[in-house]
């Protein structure tokens, strides 16, 4: 009996992790015994964290690394290991800079095919920069090519993030994206959230399962999906690693991890912070973490989990117990300058 998988791809801050937690709860509500592989770009896991705290689930993190291309040889060995767990089905969150494509072809490889088909490829889009994005990495075509392949290359199309644009600017991606993908459903969302029964049809737990009734086109479009549009220091300091890739799928794009001082007076303020963030310009497309703060004005928690995706930072109180740090990813970052003024910020 072939374990169905599913896919989900998309670019960096787009809201994979955040349908992935709907996925996840939704597949425990049905009894289905779910397991997750989480491929990050960074060394740490802030993602497999945050799906391990809020659902239990079983995260299996590929860390460091693309497994489209840089990592792709450790697919395997990780899908192994979830399918010891006896699951139901498979989600894996690629990294916002992979091809899916390339994935599908690992899940087609002996002996792996044996044991897994591919159920569905979903690519999350974020409405309010993906227009931008052929301009915006124009000096990265390996890039571009991807995101390309990412919209190419799915099933079902998530436009999300539709609270932050007018609904005129929907149209306009839905028209691009067709450039690249004429027949797959597209549906708008915000926080990812949609109609989860036709992409889980015909998964049962511990059943047998006929292949061909797990993959139907027929099961997306014959079941509305939900339509939503707008309107509704020293010493202490930064360690830094670096984790460049110069893998097929990007060429500029690297992931760099600062840590906080290991003493517990030490943070900074979320202005500090967000100032930090913003001075890098276009050339940071993402970065989360666990940070500690001072002053009191996120609340009376000092450690916060912070997003800058799409250029918006948002705020969380975290209950991270670990050493703080926070993954930065950008396009030609300028790592050593980003080192030295993150250690200047606790001098
Ligand atoms: N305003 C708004 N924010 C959203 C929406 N969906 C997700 N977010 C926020 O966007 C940020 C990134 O979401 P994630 O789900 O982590 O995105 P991702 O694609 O998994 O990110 P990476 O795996 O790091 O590439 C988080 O702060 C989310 O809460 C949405 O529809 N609207």
């Amino acid at each position: 009996m072939k374990i169905p998988v599913m896919i989900l791809s998309g670019f960096l801050g787009s809201g994979k992790t955040t349908l992935l937690l709907t996925l996840l709860q939704e597949s425990k509500a049905r009894g289905l015994n779910a397991g997750v592989v989480m491929n990050e770009l960074g060394k740490r896991d802030v993602d497999g964290y945050i799906l391990q705290e809020q659902t239990g689930a079983n995260v299996e993190k590929l860390l460091d690394g693309c497994v489209c291309c840089s990592r792709k040889e450790d697919l395997p060995k990780s899908l192994n290991a979830v399918l010891a767990r006896r699951p139901d089905i498979i989600y894996i969150e690629l990294t916002g800079v992979a091809d899916p494509e390339e994935i599908a072809l690992t899940l087609q490889e002996q002996p792996l095919s044996e044991r897994v088909n591919l159920h569905y490829t979903v690519t999350v889009l974020d409405a309010e920069n993906v227009l931008e994005y052929n301009s915006r990495f124009s000096s990265d075509k390996q890039l571009v090519r991807t995101l390309r392949k990412q919209l190419a290359g799915a099933d079902l199309l998530i436009v999300n993030k539709s609270d932050l644009v007018e609904p005129e600017r929907l149209w306009r991606i839905e028209k691009t994206v067709r450039k690249y993908n004429t027949d797959s459903e597209i549906v708008f969302t915000h926080y990812s959230e949609i109609n989860l029964a036709p992409l889980l049809a015909g998964i049962y737990p511990q059943e047998p399962r006929n292949a061909a009734a797990l993959r139907s086109p027929l099961q997306i479009s014959g079941v509305p999906l939900k339509r939503m549009h707008s309107g509704q220091t020293p010493g202490a300091t930064a360690v830094q690693e670096r984790e460049a890739d110069t893998g097929g799928s990007y060429s500029q794009v690297s992931a760099v991890t600062l840590t906080f001082p290991q003493s517990a007076e030490q943070g900074i303020s979320g202005e500090q912070l967000e100032a930090f963030l913003r001075q890098w310009g276009s050339s940071l497309l993402r970065a989360k973490g666990h940070v500690r703060l001072t002053g009191q004005e996120h609340g009376l928690q000092p450690v916060q989990l912070v997003q800058f995706a799409g250029n918006r930072i948002t705020w969380e109180a975290s209950r991270y117990p670990g050493q703080p740090y926070i993954v930065f990813i950008g396009l030609d970052l300028d790592e050593q300058q980003l080192t030295a003024q993150w250690s200047s910020l606790f001098g």
